[in-house]
């Protein structure tokens, strides 16, 4: 294992905004869906619709929504922020022999600052740990990009873990804990979603939910019409993944099923899309259909994901030896 101060292990978040405010909304947004690799369109065509309509009417709306899912408090914040930053740390408690810190692609501590501070105190090598278990390039490669930019620094990254048979076994440790005591109902994955553009042009994204999803539920002994897998978060016009987690649940209803335990286990810590879009939106219309969604958090600093992630960054140095 090479020494504390040679080489540092960073756990890469998406990123969040640093207030709960249009303002601060709008300048997070602004630089997530400035990056080529997360909207491809020519710059002529996207920006005047960027800066004109999607920021001023987005940015106020969207503001409201972190509002509702703050963290209050000194150590608050976003909890996006504030799950990344304990993770870090719980993944740090794992590792004592490693330094651990976080980072984001967007806003603060913003991943090119964090690798130049770290180039600047001597570290020589960053083993970059993007927290997310699928691979998708509007997420996974843009973290790679800013890598590849990185000088004076040796860096390698972590592509996916999306079977990963400690991540799995996490997650379905977390799922049995969450329905020990009671019936489950059915169990839906729920993953963000992603242009069907990207998956057309070679995006492994949505093969790695469905063999993620598989996975768990076998981990779980769950028969095929026991669980489902669908996509949410849907952003813009253009098609998107199907199913939708919003049709999903209304036909599950239509159906006749009135209990749903939902899990989202594209997202290591719980945000906006879990928080805001799941366990309050998403439950409030299944509950207008008659039903009860119960959402499962994510792992966010628990042990077993620790645990997880660092035996996936332990290997992950093995074969950089
Ligand atoms: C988990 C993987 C993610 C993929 C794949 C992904 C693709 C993707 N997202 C957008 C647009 C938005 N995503 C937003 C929030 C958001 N997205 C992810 C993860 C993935 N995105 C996370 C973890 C979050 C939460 C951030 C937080 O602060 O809690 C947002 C911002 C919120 C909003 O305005 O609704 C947008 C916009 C696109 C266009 C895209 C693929 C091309
Ligand atoms: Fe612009
Ligand atoms: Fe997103």
């Amino acid at each position: 294992m090479p020494s504390r101060n040679d080489t540092v292990l960073v756990l890469v978040n998406l990123g969040t905004p640093e207030a709960p405010t249009p303002r601060a909304v709008r300048r997070y947004l602004s630089e997530f869906l400035h990056d080529r690799r997360v909207v491809d369109l020519t710059r002529w065509l996207w920006c005047p619709l960027l800066h004109f309509v999607i920021l001023p009417l987005r940015s106020p709306v969207v503001a409201k929504k972190y509002a509702s899912i703050w963290v209050p408090g000194a150590e608050g914040g976003s909890p996006l922020a504030v799950h990344t930053r304990r993770l870090a740390a719980a993944v740090q408690r794992e590792m004592p022999d490693l330094r651990v810190v976080d980072a984001m692609r967007y806003g603060q501590p913003k991943l090119a600052g964090v690798i130049d501070r770290l180039r600047d105190e001597g570290v020589r090598r960053v083993l970059a740990l993007p927290l997310y278990p699928q691979y998708s390039t509007s997420t996974t490669a843009s973290v790679g990009d800013v890598l590849k930019r990185a000088g004076g620094v040796q860096t390698r990254m972590v592509e996916d873990y999306h079977v990963d048979a400690g991540w799995i076994d996490a997650v379905a440790a977390s799922i049995l804990a969450n329905r020990a005591g009671r019936d489950g109902g059915f169990l839906l994955f729920s993953f963000h979603g992603l242009p069907q553009r990207f998956i057309d042009a070679g995006d492994p994204y949505a093969r790695q939910c469905e063999a993620g999803a598989r996975a768990i539920a076998q981990r779980l002994g769950l028969a095929d019409d026991a669980w489902g897998l669908s996509y949410q978060s849907r952003f813009g016009r253009e098609r998107w993944l199907e199913p939708s987690t919003s049709a999903t649940l209304q036909s599950l209803a239509a159906r006749g099923i009135r209990q749903v335990d939902v899990v989202a286990p594209g997202f290591a810590v719980d945000c906006i899309e879990t928080l805001e879009e799941v366990a309050m939106m998403l439950a409030e219309e299944f509950a207008t259909h008659g039903g009860t969604l119960n959402y499962i958090p994510c792992l966010n600093d628990s042990p077993a994901h620790a645990q997880a992630l660092a035996a996936i960054a332990r290997r992950a140095l093995e074969d950089w030896r």
